[in-house]
Order: structure tokens, then C-alpha cells, then sequence
């Protein structure tokens, strides 16, 4: 199907305002602004100057045995083509008109705000290792699994799309872009795992923003009231749900690219910020929301969203949601309101890790799904050359000192445990005469807005950051991770260093590890032999004193199951592989009421898997967005 560019079209409504430039992480915040150079000055930590292939077919998909196409769901009826007369209520700059797209007319500011300029240091440009991403093995378990596309090519991808891939100056698909691209566009659901910064954000929008741009927008359900009074409700078509603030307003700039001048409205939603401009966003026309669980069940429980029309569903980052205690929203959105049942919808997961627990929900979540791993689950990229340091606590500072020194430019995130310590290392550094900055839960938002940007921008080139920056942020030219307190859960470590060496481009990670962190020492050891990274000889040591008793788990990794047969496709290797990780649950308070609390989710049948206990973290009450892990949402103190 083409589109004709600009033919009929409306006059230009312009860019629909962005609703994160009111209150988000945005794009207003680092686009307009192109001037700056994110590069530190010569001199160091001075300020920065001026600061074809065989794919599915896009007709109805052959019927796949058992998963329903039989219960009436037509992914080519994301928009009910046949509704076709109308234009798209309040949508995007574009129309779908006469069962046609119509994309809307250029924009240059906006397109300058969005892709930058070819040399713009605002913007990811990929590195000399993006090819190597063609090395890593790929598994995709599951039947019948499509061939993978090699190029942006239309068909599948429609063109529309293609263009704005064009724009976003990417060449290529990364290895999970060309497998999710056809499993998507052919109807299937998906749980994804590719390293961190391989393209995981266009795994899941191209094939959805594809899609919707050939089949038009869906009609408001019929017999809906549209809202109380005159309030209107929006009936998105997609939602993507993502754990913090940050993250799924990074996704929602990414979905305004890939939907620039098309019918498709993005919107954003979360916690913290004036639900009254989120409220107006959403008035203004959403098909594409993108959302953190607490706010949305929020908007849902106000009358404002229904999800009705869901056609996809994507969880992002799926099991830090559930570390974050969001279990509870994230089932209340997909098991307790009004969308699509699991046959009716398509659900896709993505993350760099795939904890056993997060492929228990997968089964009430998702049919007869493909699982695909690029690289072996929980790999580390090896665009990361990573070092592990003995630093006793005492000596710290002055080892982060020695290292801050002698940094070769770029930008350094350093991560702790705790609020309490990301306060009190930015302000030793500051006093210190480094340009740092800090971000972590207890900061309000305007606060970890403004810290972002000026780390982004280069003019604060050091960030001290809790855990709310370890996953998905996408941060041009951080060239060195420091883990300067190491997590107890070797996946947040994969997440953590992978700030950097993303997109192909290279990075440094340096761990500060000591005794009290023995918790990991078999898991570091074996992700850094796995990555072909020198290993310490301290490591070995303290492995073997741990594994002679002296170790223990740290807290949050009882029954996550790492190790042979672990994260993997559990349909496949069973449950049981993982040496006898019992433990169970992430230790959450005892939930006080209600939730979805205990209980777990059993394991599958005959996996031996025995995790137990489930998350525990229940908790009354849905209040939105706050981000208190690990006891949910119910208003415990997060310790990040
Ligand atoms: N096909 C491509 N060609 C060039 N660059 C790409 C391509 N796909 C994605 N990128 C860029 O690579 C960077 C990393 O992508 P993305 O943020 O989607 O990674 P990710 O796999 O989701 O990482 P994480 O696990 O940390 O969330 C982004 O800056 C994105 O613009």
C-alpha cells in the first residue's frame, strides 16, 4: 500500500505540542538547542564549549494452530480499514483518509528537534562495532518462526516508516530489529532479549508503527460513553509500559520520530508529574501511549483511558517493573480492566535479562509465543571492557578520585545503592571541584529532569546515579560506567554498564568489589568469562572461599536462577537447571492487604522450578507512580 505524500492532505496542524517538553524528560529539553557540544572541554572536566528477504505477507496471516485466530482477532484490523471514510480523531500530523495514509506536510524545526543534524552530539551515532552485532548468535525457539528481514524494506515495512528510519540515519536493522520486525508483522507475540543498546526501543515500534500506518486507526467502540460528561476518553491501539519516568519518555521521543508526519499520535504518562497537562495530551488524540504502570491505572480509574482497543501490548523492561514492586498494576492493567484478552491482543516483552519469574508471568501473559535471544540472556555486549577493582569501602573515594582524574573525556555515570550516598558522593565530588550531578528517587522530578539534561549536555559530565538510570537509558557518549557500589543482582549490573558501549560505539565499566559483595563474585566471574573480559585473580579467590560457605546470595537474587539452563526459554530447558537457587521472592514487606500478593506463580509443569513465594508485594491501593520498590506502590520508601 502507498501513501501519497501530502495529497489531500489537511493544512498542517503542526506538531502536536510535546507533552514531555510541558513535563518531561523531552525532546525541547535537548533538541532546540543543538548548539551545545557534549563533549567536555580540552582540558578535561571543564565546562563544554557554549555548552530481500522472505517475510509474512501483509494480507491475513495463515492460521497459526491453537492461538486463536479462530477467537476473532485480526491484527490487520488495527484500524478497521473498512471504516475507512474518516480522518483520524485528533491524531497525528498526518490523516488516514479514504483507507489511505496521508502523511502531513515536512516540518523542519520539528524535524531538526527530533533527528538532529548529522553531526549533532545530542544524538547516538553508532560506532565502529555496530557490524560485529551480526556475530552474535541468534536463537529463536517457538514454531514456525519467520526468516529475518535484512534490510528496511518495504515490504514489510511500510514506507511511510522507511522514511522516518531514513531520517533517524539508521542503515540497518540491528539483529533483534530484523527477527522482531517479521514475528510482529506476522501476529505473533514475542519475548525478546538482545544486549543492552543493540536496538530493542525499534524491535517492538517499527513493526507496530508499520503496521498501524497500513491499516489506519480502530473506531471508538461502539455503546461507549466516550468519557464522563465532557471529559473524552482516549482508546489507544498500542500500549508500551516501562518502569520509570525516564525510560518511557525516552521510548515516547523514539515513537514521535518513527511516527513523525504520520496519523499516529504518541502520548506519555507517569508519576510525579501534573496529571492535568498529561490529562489534555491524551484529549488531544493518542493511539500510541506510552506509560508507567501506577499512573496509568490511575488515568483508567478516572475514566480517561480505556483499553478496549489494545492491539499490542509491550512490556519493556518487564522484570525491573516487577522487582519495582508494579506486579499488581501491571496485572490490574492486563488481567483487571477492559483490554483485549491474551487472544485477542498481541503481547510483546523485551529486556536485556530474562529472569526465570519474569518467564512465569510470560505465561499468562502471552500465547504461543517466539522467544528470541540475540546472544545468550544476560549477556554483557562486548563493545564493554570491563575491570573489577578490590576497593575496601574506607578506600572509595579515593580510588574514584585517582580514576576521575585520569578520565579520557566523554561522559561518566557512577552508580551507588542509595539515595543517601548518590547526595553525599555528588557533594563530596562537587567539593572536590568536579562538575557532578546526582539522580535518584528522592529528587523531584524537575530536579532528575534538569540533572539528565545536564549530564546529557556535557555540562555536568559526571552523574552519581541510584539505580533509577540503570535501565534503557540512552545517553550519547557516556564513555565510562563505575559501579562504584556494586548491585546484588548480577542483572542490574548487565543494565548498569550498559549506559555505555551502546549502538556499536565502545565503553569502559569499572566495579569496585570487596568482600561484601561476595554475593555476586560467581556470577560476576561468569559474565566476565563469558564476555572475554579479564578476570581478577582476587575473584577466583573469593568464588572459591564462597563456595565453601562463605558466600550466600545477596538478598534480591533468591530465585532468580542464574547459571546452566537458567534465563533461557523455559519452555524449552525446563526450569530446573539452575543450581538449586530456592529462596524465593524479592523480599518485599509482608503486603498489608490485598494485591496479588504470595502465592507465585507455581512453575511450569515438570520444570522443577521452585523459586517460590512470588513477589510478596501487594500492597493496597494503586495510587499512581511512585516508584517504591521493593514493596510496591503502597507508599514504602524505596531505598533508590
Ligand atoms: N538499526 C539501527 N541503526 C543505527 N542505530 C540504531 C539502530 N537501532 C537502534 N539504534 C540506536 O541504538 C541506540 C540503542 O538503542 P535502544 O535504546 O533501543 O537499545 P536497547 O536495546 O533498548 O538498550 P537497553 O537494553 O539499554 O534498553 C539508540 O541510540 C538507537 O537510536
Amino acid at each position: 500500500m502507498r501513501s501519497k505524500v501530502g495529497a489531500g492532505g489537511n493544512a498542517p496542524m503542526g506538531p502536536g505540542p510535546s507533552p514531555a517538553g510541558m513535563n518531561g524528560l523531552n525532546n525541547s529539553a535537548w533538541a532546540g538547542n543543538n548548539s551545545y557540544d557534549a563533549r567536555p572541554g580540552p582540558d578535561g572536566w571543564g565546562p563544554a564549549p557554549g555548552q530481500t528477504p522472505e517475510y509474512p505477507q501483509h494480507q491475513p496471516q495463515r492460521q497459526h494452530g491453537g492461538w486463536g485466530n479462530n477467537r476473532g482477532f485480526d491484527r490487520n484490523a488495527y484500524g478497521n480499514p473498512a471504516s475507512g471514510g474518516g480522518h483520524a480523531r485528533g491524531s497525528g500530523d498526518g490523516q488516514w483518509r479514504d483507507g489511505k495514509h496521508i502523511p502531513g506536510p515536512p516540518n523542519p524545526r520539528v524535524e531538526r528537534e527530533l533527528f538532529g543534524t548529522p553531526d549533532d552530539p545530542s544524538k547516538q551515532h553508532t560506532g565502529i562495532n555496530f557490524e560485529k552485532y551480526d556475530d552474535i548468535p541468534v536463537e529463536a525457539s517457538g514454531h514456525d518462526v519467520p526468516e529475518p528481514v535484512l534490510t528496511f524494506s518495504t515490504p514489510p515495512l511500510e514506507e511511510h516508516l522507511i522514511r522516518n528510519i531514513e531520517l533517524a540515519r539508521y542503515k540497518v536493522p540491528t539483529p533483534v530489529q530484523k527477527y522482531s520486525i517479521p514475528i510482529v508483522m506476522g501476529g505473533r507475540d514475542l519475548m525478546a532479549c538482545a544486549q543492552t543498546g543493540s536496538g530493542k526501543t525499534g524491535g517492538f515500534l517499527f513493526p507496530i508503527l508499520s503496521q498501524a500506518f497500513l491499516t489506519g486507526p480502530s473506531p471508538v467502540p461502539a455503546n461507549t460513553s466516550g468519557g464522563y460528561g465532557r471529559q473524552r476518553k482516549a482508546y489507544p491501539t498500542s500500549l508500551i509500559l516501562a518502569p520509570t519516568r525516564e525510560l518511557v519518555s525516552q521510548i515516547y521521543d523514539e515513537a514521535r520520530k518513527f511516527a513523525y508526519r504520520s496519523w499516529v499520535r504518541p502520548c506519555v504518562v507517569y508519576g510525579g508529574a501534573d496529571i492535568g497537562s498529561q490529562l489534555r495530551q491524551i484529549e488531544r488524540g493518542c493511539d500510541l501511549l506510552v506509560a508507567t504502570p501506577g499512573r496509568l491505572v490511575d488515568l483508567i480509574e478516572r475514566g480517561r483511558i480505556s483499553l478496549q482497543n489494545i492491539k499490542y501490548l509491550v512490556l519493556d523492561e518487564a522484570d525491573r517493573m516487577l522487582d519495582m514492586g508494579f506486579e499488581p498494576q501491571i496485572r490490574r492493567i492486563v488481567e483487571g480492566e477492559d483490554m483485549p484478552a491474551v487472544h485477542n491482543r498481541q503481547t510483546l516483552m523485551f529486556s536485556a535479562t530474562f529472569p526465570r519469574d519474569i518467564q512465569m508471568l510470560a505465561r499468562d501473559f502471552l500465547k504461543d509465543y517466539v522467544f528470541l535471544s540475540v546472544g545468550r540472556v544476560g549477556s554483557t555486549s562486548e563493545n564493554i571492557t570491563q575491570k573489577v577493582e578490590y576497593v575496601e569501602d574506607i578506600d572509595k573515594r579515593s580510588v574514584l578520585l585517582d580514576i576521575l582524574h585520569t578520565h579520557g573525556g566523554g561522559l561518566t555515570l557512577i552508580f551507588v545503592e542509595t539515595k543517601r550516598m548518590a547526595d553525599s558522593l555528588s557533594d563530596f565530588l562537587i567539593n572536590q571541584n568536579f562538575p557532578a550531578t546526582s539522580i535518584h528517587g528522592d529528587r523531584t522530578q524537575r530536579e532528575r529532569e534538569r540533572a539528565l539534561e545536564m549530564f546529557r549536555n556535557g555540562r555536568c559530565p559526571i552523574l552519581v546515579a541510584t539505580a533509577v538510570a540503570a535501565r534503557g537509558l540512552d545517553i550519547p557518549n557516556v564513555t565510562h560506567v563505575i559501579n562504584y557500589d556494586l548491585p546484588t543482582d548480577i542483572d542490574d549490573y548487565v543494565h548498569r554498564i550498559g549506559r555505555t558501549g551502546r549502538a556499536g560505539n565502545t565503553g569502559h565499566s569499572t566495579a569496585f568489589f570487596n568482600r561484601g559483595n561476595r554475593g555476586v563474585v560467581r556470577d560476576l566471574l561468569e559474565l566476565l568469562k563469558e564476555a572475554n573480559q579479564e578476570v581478577p585473580a582476587f575473584l577466583e579467590t573469593i568464588a572459591r572461599e564462597s563456595s565453601y560457605g562463605g558466600g550466600g546470595r545477596g538478598g534480591r537474587s533468591g530465585g532468580r536462577g542464574r547459571g546452566a539452563g537458567a534465563n533461557r526459554d523455559f519452555r524449552k530447558y525446563g526450569g530446573g537447571g539452575g543450581p538449586g537457587f530456592g529462596g524465593g521472592g524479592f523480599g518485599g514487606p509482608p503486603p498489608a492487604s490485598g494485591g496479588y500478593n504470595g502465592g507465585g506463580y507455581g512453575g511450569p509443569p515438570n520444570s522443577g522450578y521452585n523459586g517460590g513465594g512470588g513477589y510478596g508485594s501487594g500492597g493496597p491501593g494503586y495510587g499512581g507512580g511512585s516508584y517504591g520498590n521493593p514493596g510496591g506502590p503502597g507508599g514504602q520508601a524505596s531505598w533508590w
